[in-house]
């Protein structure tokens, strides 16, 4: 049996004083893909936040990567997102410096101090996402496709277990969008990072089709259909 890479039982999620989900049972293996669906304002990202540390889990039980959610204060989240890669659907690159200076600021603010391997890692995650000799660009003299690839790049620095992806197609037009999806599809496969992904786009889901974890009604609801 695969490695338990997030394990949530009888979680409750809340934003300040309201529930958002009850009951909240959710495991995901190593290497697994998984789509987090439902309407807006159905609790997907309050559920992303509990995952990697923005949102404390107050009520049941929760790991992910091996680290204890209930255990979890400010002073520890860094620890947490060292396993963890978080990709949103606006990027969130630094606009005032290369490509390669995004992916350093990260190594740095993650404890890499030897040049020589923090070269050698942005070169490989680079290649990862198909942007090899790309790293001397301005975010802004790239595509919005190759912006979620460097978004991606990101989150691969640390060799996490766990990808946690907010929407990354939301902005993307549908062939960006599929090219964006084959990435994902083999970062789980051929590196068996876990992948949890919101989003909206059922033309994805049904193009690749993935476990779907359904928000719904304040529950969360597994293998869930969605056409
Ligand atoms: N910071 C916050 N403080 C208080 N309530 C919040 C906060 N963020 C979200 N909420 C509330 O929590 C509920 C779930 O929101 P959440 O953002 O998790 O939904 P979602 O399914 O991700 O929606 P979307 O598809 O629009 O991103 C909503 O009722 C929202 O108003």
């Amino acid at each position: 049996m695969a490695e338990v890479i997030v394990s949530l039982q009888h979680a409750n999620i809340y934003q300040g004083d309201n529930l958002i989900l009850q009951d909240v049972n959710l495991s995901v293996h190593k290497g697994e893909f998984v789509y987090l669906v439902g309407k807006t304002g159905a609790g997907k990202s309050s559920l992303l936040k509990t995952l990697y540390g923005d949102l404390f889990l107050r009520q049941g039980d929760g790991m992910v990567a091996g680290f204890n959610l209930r255990d979890v204060s400010w002073k520890k989240v860094p620890y947490l997102r060292r396993n963890l890669g978080v990709v949103f659907q606006d990027f969130q690159l630094l606009t005032d410096r290369t490509v390669y200076d995004n992916l350093k600021f990260v190594l740095k603010a993650t404890g890499w101090t030897n040049q020589q391997l923090m070269n050698e890692k942005i070169e490989d995650v680079l290649d990862k996402v198909g942007l090899r000799a790309k790293g001397f660009k301005m975010p802004f003299e790239m595509s919005g496709g190759e912006q979620q690839r460097v978004d991606i790049a990101r989150a691969l620095l640390n060799s996490p277990k766990l990808i946690l992806a907010d929407e990354p197609t939301g902005n993307l037009d549908p062939e960006t969008s599929d090219e964006i999806m084959q990435l994902l599809f083999y970062i789980a496969r051929d590196y068996g990072t876990a992948v949890i992904m919101a989003t909206h786009d059922y033309r994805v889901i049904q193009k690749f089709p993935a476990r779907t974890v359904k928000t719904e009604r304040g529950k969360v609801l597994d293998n869930a259909s969605v056409f």
